[in-house]
């Protein structure tokens, strides 16, 4: 065979060929040999009925709406509910840059991780309670008159009014405070260093309490001072400059004591990891940004708290304080 056969031979297929496109797409009938030779080979031409397509269109739709809504949501985690009662839960979080520089000079006082971590069993109901009693009897020397009133046993700061007074200078404290108080309040702190240690595998040595630490009542109360907004979202290394790590004592419970006052962490994608607070429930966190948080508005009741503060910087240590020393600067 020459190769102009062949390439007539070919034209004349490309011919046929686009023949049967014509006929495709003019939708002309086959004839009876033509729908056997094209049932034999490939099988029924497929069809997709139109009612089909318009339901895959909404489908895909329908589901493109979700994906971007849902992915523009908060999304809500509970690190602890109420209800449980959870040994170390923790979460770790990736430190922030500036707090892994600062924490990395002090040895021995370096997180293994940064992140946080409830303990519900560290101290206990009666433990709890005995706190409760003395922070109670404490703020009932004064007490703010907006949502947020503390007390510092360190530096004897009480929130009176719109102002935050002494109790030191101000009151008899030994008609309010016993020795036992004070040694409660030391021993629960040395538990919760020790806690702390544990949990991020540092030296328990080589951490220091800091100021400040205090007892806060929080109620749903219209905000007087800044002081009284209590659920901005914040950092606690920013706010005070010496602290490494935050610890949390809840002493009431929500849901009874309390609504709304539940502990959130603002994390990176719209997540919120959540910390329902639960009488003897202890929260720790190291305190740089990668643990960004604030507290919600209490709706009703009273939510007792206190915030024990640690530092790995000798410089910013405090001493415990005890009823002796606090009587003397009377
Ligand atoms: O009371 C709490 O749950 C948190 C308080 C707090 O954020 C703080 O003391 O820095
Ligand atoms: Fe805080």
């Amino acid at each position: 065979m020459t190769n102009s056969t062949t390439l007539n031979k070919r034209k004349v297929q490309t011919k046929d060929q686009s023949k049967n496109k014509e006929n495709y797409h003019q939708k002309e009938p086959l004839t009876a040999s033509e729908e056997e030779i094209a049932d034999s080979r490939f099988g029924p031409l497929p069809t997709i009925p139109k009612q089909r397509i318009w339901t895959r269109i909404v489908v895909v739709l329908g589901t493109l709406v979700i994906v971007y809504f849902t992915s523009n949501q908060d999304k809500t985690v509970h690190l602890a509910k109420f209800r449980d009662s959870v040994n170390n839960r923790r979460q770790d979080v990736k430190c922030a840059q500036d707090y892994l520089d600062e924490v990395s000079e002090f040895k021995g006082c370096i997180p293994a991780n940064c992140g946080r971590v409830v303990m519900d069993h560290v101290i206990t109901l009666e433990e709890a309670d005995q706190l409760l009693d003395l922070a109670s009897r404490g703020l009932s020397l004064g007490g703010g008159s907006g949502g947020a009133s503390i007390l510092d046993l360190h530096s004897g700061a009480l929130s009176k009014d719109d102002v935050f007074v002494d109790i030191y200078s101000s009151f008899d404290i030994a008609q309010t405070f016993t020795q036992d108080d004070f040694a409660l309040y030391i021993r629960l702190r040395r538990k919760i260093q020790e806690a702390v240690a544990m949990m991020f595998k540092i030296q328990s040595n080589k951490l220091y309490l800091t100021k400040p630490t205090f007892f806060s009542r929080l109620t749903s109360a219209k905000p007087v001072t800044p002081h009284d907004e209590y659920w901005h979202p914040h950092v606690d290394k920013d706010t005070y400059k010496s602290f490494h790590y935050t610890s949390l004592v809840y002493l009431s419970n929500y849901g009874t004591d309390f609504t709304g006052g539940r502990f959130i962490f603002d994390d990176p994608g719209n997540i919120s990891t959540i910390v329902e607070p639960k009488k003897g429930r202890l929260s720790v966190f190291t305190s740089g940004k990668e643990n960004l948080h604030r507290v919600e508005r209490v709706e009703s009741g009273t939510r007792f708290a206190i915030t024990v503060s640690f530092t790995c910087s000798k410089k910013f240590a405090i001493s415990d304080p005890t009823l002796e020393s606090k009587k003397k600067t009377t």
